[in-house]
């Protein structure tokens, strides 16, 4: 999943584009010197200008680059107001697949996506060092031992979260990566540069790049020099806006700031899954948490072939949201429910379809409603069971799966706490990065528990 830039209200023609904490965090270029590095100070005195140049106009008079918790970041250098225009970076300032030299781009085949071109375009920059034009940004891209998406996680690692749809996610992931990195080896032989080198390491190395801090806009996946200096915080209103008239993607401001403060943007109403996944990193009591649960007909149950059968004439349209991984028939992603929601906003009314058909008793029931479904808009068991016990079964039967849930994350998070991260760094933070997760999926499970509890006490 790679950011998507919103539309800017100025452009003629635009298209969304994104990057793939509270502001309760703020840092200060200014006044926080510990963290400064000596080259985020060289960052603040040569790389704007240098990229101002190679664009030919202004860049940001607003910003400079400092360092904050979240590694480098972007600082206001002065008094700004909301609304006042942080960054333009025009387009040929930035690194899309048609920056690929056209003796390499021409060998590559359609199997061979834009992220990975863009990847394989970092790899061949990095690889012509200060030759390279884009030298002074290849060479500030984090380092490998700084990126921490599960991709780049051991089996042993990925084993912290395997109750989690993540999980999977990150295999599938890996296995695309693999996929795009043979698509390339399979022509690297005539590639003309040591291209030919490349390992599936420095691939799914700078592939991550890629996915951590690059927007789509008409030019394709790109990687957006300055702008992709600026860290997520999920409660902004904030965006890399991309405007199509003007070639340029631009970011305003949503409030004021006074100059040190860290400016950050919205990358996107992301779940921790997917900001681990794409980011490596995760956000705690993150209000776009979501779970997916999936439900079977069990085998010996005496209608499952009638039940299968029905479920397979249902038509309702599913929608995939920025966070949905892989779409299955019986899986179904569950969201916060608020405490006080009267209808159960947060769990899918398909799950609870499902549940009621699970819940039937009899061919009768079954046929009672596709029926009903036939005759409305072929979506089945929307409303609530005539049946009072059936419908009380039914949402007894989401309960205790989602009790099962609850107490598998529980006991995981619990174990997780008790067994001690190795001495290194990495393995504490990737620890803790896995108990975010299935933190915030376990608050989710819980709150859809208490509902369904609430649902059943007043039948
Ligand atoms: C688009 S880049 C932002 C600039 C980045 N800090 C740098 O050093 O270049 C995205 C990366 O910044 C870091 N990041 C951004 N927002 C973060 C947050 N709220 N918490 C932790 N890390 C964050 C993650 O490493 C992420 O992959």
């Amino acid at each position: 999943m790679l950011l998507h830039s919103v539309i800017s209200t100025n452009s003629l023609w635009a298209r969304s584009q994104r990057p793939i904490l509270p502001s309760l965090f703020r840092c200060s270029c200014k006044s926080n010197d510990a963290f400064t590095s000596v080259s985020s100070r060289e960052d603040c005195n040569d790389f704007l200008p240098w990229l101002g140049n190679k664009a030919g106009c202004e860049i940001s008079s607003l910003l400079s680059i400092g360092k904050s918790a979240y590694g480098r970041a972007l600082c206001a250098a002065k008094d700004i107001q909301s609304g006042d225009c942080l960054l333009k970076v025009p387009y040929s300032v930035q690194l899309a697949p048609d920056n690929l030299p056209p003796g390499i781009a021409c060998l590559l085949g359609d199997e061979v996506g834009d992220v990975a071109k863009v990847a394989l375009l970092i790899l061949y920059e990095k690889q012509l060092g200060k030759k390279s034009e884009w030298a002074p940004y290849i060479s500030r891209l984090p380092l490998p031992a700084d990126m921490h998406s599960s991709v780049f996680w051991s089996d042993e690692e990925l084993e912290m979260i395997r109750l989690s749809a993540l999980y999977e996610e990150t295999l599938k992931q890996k296995k695309q990566i693999e996929k795009h990195f043979f698509a390339v080896k399979l022509v690297s032989d005539n590639f003309p540069t040591r291209l030919q080198n490349i390992t599936l390491q420095d691939f799914t190395y700078a592939y991550g790049l890629v996915t951590s801090r690059a927007w789509v806009s008409s030019r394709g996946v790109s990687m957006i020099p300055f702008a992709d200096f600026l860290n997520h915080d999920g409660t902004l209103d904030s965006y890399v806006l991309s405007d199509e008239g003007r070639q340029h993607s631009e970011v305003i401001a949503d409030r004021d700031f006074a100059p040190g403060d860290e400016v950050l943007i919205r990358y996107g109403k992301f779940s921790n899954a997917t900001l681990l996944l794409d980011f490596g990193f995760t956000v705690s009591c993150n209000c776009y948490d979501q779970v997916r649960v999936e439900l079977n007909v069990p085998q010996h149950n005496a209608l499952y072939t009638q039940k299968l059968e029905v479920l397979g004439r249902d038509r309702t349209p599913r929608i995939k949201d920025d966070n949905e991984f892989t779409y299955y028939e019986n899986s179904f992603t569950i969201r916060e429910v608020g405490s006080g929601s009267r209808w159960g906003k947060g769990i899918p009314q398909s799950l609870r379809a499902f549940a009621r058909i699970m819940a039937c008793d009899s061919q009768q029931e079954l046929h009672d409603l596709a029926k009903e479904a036939a005759e409305n808009d072929g979506r089945l068991a929307r409303k609530p069971l005539k049946n009072k016990n059936r419908e009380l079964a039914a949402h007894q039967l989401l309960l205790s799966e989602m009790s099962r849930l609850i107490k598998d994350h529980d006991e995981h998070i619990k174990s997780l706490a008790s067994t001690p991260p190795t001495l290194r760094e990495k393995s504490a933070l990737r620890q803790k990065l896995a108990t975010d997760l299935l933190s915030g999926e376990l608050r989710v499970l819980e709150s859809a528990s208490a509902w369904l509890e609430s649902y059943c006490s007043r039948l």
